[in-house]
């Protein structure tokens, strides 16, 4: 089997998709799941303003929504948190996202503070972090926050990692990596658009630049100028289509290298990493 056919099955991607079909599988997914374990009643997830937590949180509103209304337990919500670092440049996008997601409940917690005190300790103790490396330490804050409400409020973290973003492993180990739910598993970049429009989801909703917005020397920065490699090229590589040799190449790089973080912690019976 190519290299190619091989990821795009171990990542669970299908060529093409019924956007219909797929927002009702996973919908009904979350529900099953829930129902599964009694005592999960809420959904949390952090929304950015981005393409992903945008999908990802309407699913889940959608998802708790028909919970209530079969079972008659309103205890059953979806928690929206805004996690903004100080003020969000794209703060408007953010709040055009919770106006489509229409959440339940919705709250903010800036992460500034936390992440500038454990700056500041590292930095006591003679750890003087990059710009680069404090990206993460916000990402990870979010997984905090987030398993705080979840835990406080009886509930699981979505996460809103998709095949393009797990194929080239562009998240944060523990950080937005750090989540008990999926429900974007196996979608494309583009196919997670399709879902989006099927459920009624402004363009502009849609067609936000993917950024992680983690660097302050580069701030917005576009996961694609980071990545080396398109959304374009990534979805066609996954869906089965030709692309470069030289995208083809950067994708299997980055496959490579961040294997780790499709796995859990290794241990000294684990065999995949070896060559
Ligand atoms: N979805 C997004 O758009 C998004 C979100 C967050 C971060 N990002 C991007 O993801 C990247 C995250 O940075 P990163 O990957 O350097 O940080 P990371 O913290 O996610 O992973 C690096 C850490 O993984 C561990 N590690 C590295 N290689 C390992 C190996 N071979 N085996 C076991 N453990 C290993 C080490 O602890 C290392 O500090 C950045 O490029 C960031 O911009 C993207
Ligand atoms: N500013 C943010 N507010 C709330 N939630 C956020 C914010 N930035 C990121 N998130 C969450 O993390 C994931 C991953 O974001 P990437 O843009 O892919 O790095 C995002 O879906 C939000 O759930
Ligand atoms: O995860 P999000 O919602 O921030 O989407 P994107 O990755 O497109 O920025
Ligand atoms: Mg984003």
């Amino acid at each position: 089997m190519s290299m190619q056919k091989e990821i795009s099955q171990v990542l669970g991607v299908k060529a093409t998709i019924d956007a219909g079909a797929e927002i009702r599988e996973r919908i009904d997914f979350l529900k099953e799941y829930l129902l599964s374990y009694p005592f999960l009643k809420t959904l949390v997830l952090g929304i950015s303003g981005g393409q992903d937590s945008t999908l990802a949180g309407r699913l889940a509103q959608l998802a708790m929504t028909e919970l209530r209304d079969e079972t008659g337990d309103n205890a059953y919500q979806f928690i929206a948190i805004r996690l903004p670092y100080g003020e969000q440049a794209d703060e408007s996008d953010a709040q055009k996202a919770l106006a489509f997601i229409e959440p339940d409940q919705s709250l903010t917690v800036n992460i500034k503070e936390a992440v500038m005190g454990t700056m500041s300790e590292l930095a006591e103790a003679g750890q003087t972090i990059s710009d680069f490396n404090k990206g993460n330490i916000k990402a990870r804050q979010r997984m905090i926050v987030q398993y705080a409400v979840a835990g406080h409020n009886s509930g699981a973290v979505i996460g809103t990692d998709h095949a393009a973003e797990s194929v080239t492993g562009f998240f944060t180990k523990f950080g937005d990596g750090g989540a008990d739910i999926l429900p974007l598993a196996g979608l494309t970049k583009g196919q997670g658009k399709e879902l989006l429009k099927e459920l009624g989801a402004d363009k502009s909703l849609y067609e936000k630049v993917p950024t992680a917005d983690l660097e302050e020397n580069k701030p917005m920065i576009a996961d694609e100028v980071a990545l080396g490699v398109t959304y374009l090229e990534i979805d066609a590589y996954l869906e089965g289509r030709e692309i470069s040799e030289e995208a083809a190449k950067t994708i299997e790089g980055w496959y490579a290298k961040t294997a780790h973080k499709r796995h859990l912690p290794i241990t000294p019976t684990d065999t995949f990493w070896k060559k």
